[in-house]
């Protein structure tokens, strides 16, 4: 029997200030578009900011439904965007930040586990890693180098090949 650890590295700053002024416009991209979102249901403001290997910038907000699971996070409506709008573009970097009016947004929030699996085909499909920026609308901002980091173990398309 062998033990086998899986670790990775994020880099973390203290505010969005320290960040260089590309990475603040993409943040402050994703926190403004929060006051889009669809979220009637559980006042929980997502937004996604995503700059494109042809210098775009896109967003997505999240996207709720009466019948609960019916509701798209705003990771996935933004990578449906991209798909469509920009085909075989790769994404750069995505920032991901919330807004609540009944609570403290001063941390940051990170994709669920089905945005992570989301992320992590359109990073293959692409051959491209995705940069994600993850901050609240203030404070400790995280930055990792690939959406791949977020899913280890991930199940990929290489298993579905002949
Ligand atoms: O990373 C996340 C986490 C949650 N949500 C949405 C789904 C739902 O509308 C609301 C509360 O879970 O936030 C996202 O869009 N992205
Ligand atoms: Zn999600």
């Amino acid at each position: 029997m062998e033990k086998k650890q899986i670790a990775f590295t994020y880099e973390l700053y203290t505010n969005s200030e320290e960040l260089t002024p590309q990475d603040q416009n993409l943040l402050n991209q994703a926190r403004r578009v929060t006051e889009q979102a669809y979220a009637p249901y559980s006042q929980f403001h997502v937004g996604a900011a995503a700059l494109l290997a042809n210098g775009e910038l896109i967003t997505g907000t999240n996207q709720e439904n009466a019948a609960y699971p019916v509701t798209i996070c705003a990771e996935r409506v933004l990578l449906g965007i991209a798909a469509m709008l920009h085909p075989d573009t790769p994404i750069e970097t995505l920032a991901i930040s919330f807004s609540s009016e009944h609570r403290d947004a001063a941390h940051p929030i990170s994709p669920c586990g089905m945005c992570r699996q989301a992320l992590l085909e359109y990073e293959g499909r692409m051959q491209q890693p995705i940069r994600i920026i993850l901050s609240g609308q203030s404070g400790q901002v995280y930055i990792i180098e690939t959406a791949k980091q977020l899913l280890p173990f991930a199940f990929t398309s290489s298993e579905l090949k002949d």
